[in-house]
């Protein structure tokens, strides 16, 4: 193994702490603590997994959690009706509706429901816009980690060639977004391009955002290239009986050729949480009309 291991956990736990500090200062200013809801509709057990992680995380970082967990079968109506309470509820800074919601919800119009200036996703369209035109919003937690991660590691990345596999709406689209404002060439792969391997290899950055195990081998990559890696998949594990979670990255044979790359678990995951905790902080100060530079976080 050659390529440097990029360790999203620790800066996930560097960016936790400053959004802990602002949180402090932002209660001194205002008596009250930041609050982020996060809405979960049915029993998935992944799922609960992660809001039961945000909600810890969300705590630990000074602020307030409000977990709303409704059954299965409850009602587009009745769930449209959480949201609305939600945004009218000034103890709420941000709103997360967990996503995949069960199919008997429309999504998009669950979305559009929150009140963008709550929408720490950064999934309602007003925020997608904002995004694409340049102006200041919400940007999807895990593009943002991915690009903070590679700022950290890359300095500047003008210039760069990058590729991300995936065109999906909360991670490969916002993620060209991103790099497109980041003064990257960008090159957005998806089930139906041609000879992936082939436009992989142009790549200075790779960001692999599929939900294929280990997909991405390490001759696809070109020698040096920084792999960040979403994926998170979980299969059987070498154990009967046992699972783990591999990314979209086959880590051991990219490890050889990447000059530096994110594992999974330990990479990109703990920063999704962590910039959700920060655009939760970024919307409370934006919401009580109160100065922020949200880029010394
Ligand atoms: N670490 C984290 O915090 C997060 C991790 N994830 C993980 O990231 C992964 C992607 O998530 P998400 O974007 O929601 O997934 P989606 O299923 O919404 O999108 C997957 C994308 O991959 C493309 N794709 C599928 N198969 C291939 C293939 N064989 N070759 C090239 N492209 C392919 C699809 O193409 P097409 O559009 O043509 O169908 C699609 O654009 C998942 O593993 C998910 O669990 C997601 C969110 C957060
Ligand atoms: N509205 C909405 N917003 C989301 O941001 C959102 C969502 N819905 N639905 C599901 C996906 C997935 N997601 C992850 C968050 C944290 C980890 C994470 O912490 N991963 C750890 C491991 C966790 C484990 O061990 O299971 C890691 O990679 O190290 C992973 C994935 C957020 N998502």
């Amino acid at each position: 193994m050659s390529a440097a291991i990029i360790d999203g956990k620790a800066f996930a736990e560097g960016l936790r702490a400053r959004v802990g500090t602002a949180a402090v200062g932002f209660e001194a200013k205002t008596g009250r603590k930041a609050g982020l809801a996060v809405v979960l509709v049915g029993e998935d057990p992944a799922s609960q997994v992660y809001v039961r992680n945000k909600g810890k995380q969300t705590l630990a970082a000074g602020m307030n959690s409000f977990e709303h967990k409704l059954p299965a079968d409850t009602s587009e109506a009745d769930l449209l009706a959480v949201v609305e309470q939600l945004n009218n509820d000034p103890a709420v800074d941000g709103i997360l509706v967990q996503l995949p919601l069960p199919a008997h919800i429309n999504e998009q119009k669950v979305i559009a429901t929150i009140n963008p200036d709550k929408d720490v996703d950064g999934f309602h369209v007003v925020n997608v816009g904002r995004l694409a035109t340049g102006l200041p919003g919400f940007v999807p937690c895990t593009p943002l980690g991915c690009v903070m991660l590679l700022k950290d590691r890359l300095g500047s990345l003008s210039g760069l060639d990058a590729v991300v596999i995936g065109r999906s709406n909360i991670v490969g689209k916002p993620m060209a977004q991103l790099l497109i404002a980041q003064s990257c060439t960008v090159t957005v792969a998806h089930s139906r391009t041609k000879d992936l391997a082939e436009v992989v290899r142009r790549a200075d950055i790779v960001v692999a955002a599929v939900g294929r195990p280990e997909m991405v081998k390490g001759d696809w990559l070109k020698p040096g290239a920084t792999v960040i890696d979403v994926g998170i998949n979980r299969v059987s594990g070498a154990e009967e009986g046992k699972t783990k979670l591999v990314g979209d990255v086959d880590f051991a044979s990219a490890a050889n050729v990447a000059g530096a790359i994110t594992p999974v678990p330990g990479g990109v995951g703990p920063m999704t949480i962590a910039v959700l905790l920060r655009n939760t902080i970024v919307a409370a100060h934006r919401n009580a009309g109160l100065p922020f530079d949200e880029n010394a976080l």
